[in-house]
């Protein structure tokens, strides 16, 4: 099997998803945090995934569910240490993803200093699209990213406006996690996270390149 084909069984492989906070300074600003210094990071795990026909599950007790729309980039070499003029040799395809968070629990973890484990990674809070082949983007720091809830345009931003680029967030990353085939960087969400409510259905896309629909519903 090539390379790509196993890439693009990604979700099988039960490879980690490292997740990159604040990215967008727009995005920052919008939930009243500071624009980081270096990347803010961590991890959902891969029960998280969903892929077309599944539905989106609001977790129990959450009553703020936000979309995230984010650039994946899918790892297709295992690296450590990577350094940034060679980091764009690791990549091995994209996705297009939803960094679905409880934004309630994510408000009540930040209070009280705890870990945004089940802001973010429970089950259903990572749908994406299918494998995007490397070639399908020429420059993953220039491509357009947008997000519709019931056809209302929500986020719609362009990952030229990242603070750290992918070069960058592959060489930090790969300084504490070693990258694998298969692993998963979101990239961090433009601005214009909202609230989504069981019935919403969710649109969003990458350029012209792939386009992704999941509905929300109650767990
Ligand atoms: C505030 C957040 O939830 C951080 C995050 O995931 C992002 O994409 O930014
Ligand atoms: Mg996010």
């Amino acid at each position: 099997m090539s390379n790509t084909s196993k890439l693009s069984r990604f979700i099988e492989f039960g490879r980690k998803i490292v997740a990159v906070g604040r990215n967008y300074s727009e995005h920052a600003a919008e939930l009243g945090n500071a624009v980081p210094t270096k990347p803010i990071l961590f991890l959902k795990p891969t029960s998280s995934y969903i892929t077309a026909g599944n539905p989106i599950k609001i977790p129990k007790g959450c009553s703020s569910l936000h979309h995230e729309v984010e650039l994946g980039i899918v790892i297709g070499q295992r690296g450590v240490d990577i350094q940034e003029n060679n980091a764009m040799d690791y990549v091995g395809g994209y996705i297009l993803a939803l960094d679905m968070t409880a934004r309630d629990f994510q408000d009540e973890a930040k209070k009280k200093g705890q870990p945004w484990s089940l802001a973010k990674g429970f089950d259903t809070s990572c749908p994406v699209s299918g494998f995007i082949e490397k070639e399908k983007i020429l420059d993953p720091g220039n491509v357009r990213l947008w997000l519709k809830v019931n056809d209302a345009v929500k986020q719609d931003g362009n990952t030229k406006d990242m603070i750290f680029n992918v070069p960058f967030l592959i060489s930090y990353i790969s300084g504490f996690f070693t990258l694998e085939p298969g692993d998963i960087i979101l990239t961090g969400t433009p601005s214009g996270v909202s609230p989504v409510v069981a019935g919403d259905v969710i649109r969003a896309g990458l350029a012209d390149v792939t386009e992704i629909e999941f509905k929300v519903e109650k767990k």
